[in-house]
């Protein structure tokens, strides 16, 4: 079953076509890849699912419901949650503090520092707890930030290149937390250009360019299509 699924949807800015009939479907449980060059339209595509674009003319369908037109508020109240790549943390905070604002409201009072205690676990973070955000390393910042976007427990995870300047480390265990939270049953579409990555969590990959749908496969098919290296692989391990 598609849990998303975009029909001849385009965004215009002026004269640019930046999002050119994108058909797209991407089904429930998988973690999918949005890769391609810089400006291809990876982030308006993001935007437009979130709901921060709205089209210029198609359809956007949320588990077979059409959400084209639904307010951002409204789409996260459906199970829809987005990690960007500059972390949104309340820096002069302790991570714990951070993770309670994002969990309060979702939480009784009575079950909220066990869900937090369980989240920090998994986010590696435990010791990091009474740290102030602000004083975190990169990675750890990162974690934070995804923590604050699983603690509401969405359907759908977007995760907008969640590895930028991250250690190779870092990179990894990142990886095991989206295929950890993937098993439990998250549908996850990342935009990154980290290829190792990509490689290690991406059970399909979809590369656009111009906009466009241009490749769509397992990560194998995509590195071995010369098409896609012409356009983009090539000048990312150049
Ligand atoms: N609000 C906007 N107004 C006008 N043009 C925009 C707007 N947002 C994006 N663009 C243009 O749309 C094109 C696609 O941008 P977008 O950020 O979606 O690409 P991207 O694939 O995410 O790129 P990158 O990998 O560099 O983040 C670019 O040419 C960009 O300049």
């Amino acid at each position: 079953m598609a849990i998303l699924e975009t029909r001849e949807l385009n965004k215009w800015f002026g004269g640019l076509h930046v999002t050119g009939n994108v058909d797209f479907t991407l089904e429930q449980g998988e973690i999918h890849c949005l890769i391609g060059p810089n400006g291809a339209g990876k982030s308006t595509f993001f935007r437009l699912i979130l709901g921060e674009h709205l089209p210029t003319s198609g359809t956007i369908l949320y588990a077979g419901e059409d959400i084209t037109h639904a307010k951002p508020f409204q789409r996260i109240g459906k199970g829809i949650s987005v990690k960007f790549q500059v972390p949104g943390i309340f820096k002069a905070l302790s991570v714990r503090h951070n993770l309670t604002i994002a969990l309060q409201d979702h939480y009784p009072v009575s079950r909220l520092d066990e869900e937090i205690d369980r989240l920090l676990e998994f986010l590696k973070l435990t010791e990091a707890q009474r740290q102030l955000a602000g004083n975190l390393s990169h990675g750890q910042k990162q974690w934070l930030e995804i923590g604050m976007a699983i603690g509401l427990k969405p359907r759908l995870l977007l995760l907008d290149e969640p590895t930028a300047g991250m250690t190779p480390d870092e990179t990894f265990a990142t990886g095991e937390m989206v295929q950890e939270l993937n098993r439990q049953g998250v549908t996850v579409l990342a935009v990154e250009h980290d290829m190792a990555f990509v490689r290690q969590i991406a059970q399909r990959v979809t590369v656009l360019h111009f906009g466009k749908i241009f490749a769509q496969g397992t990560i194998d098919e995509i590195v071995a299509d010369e098409r896609v290296t012409a356009i983009y692989l090539g000048e990312a391990h150049a």
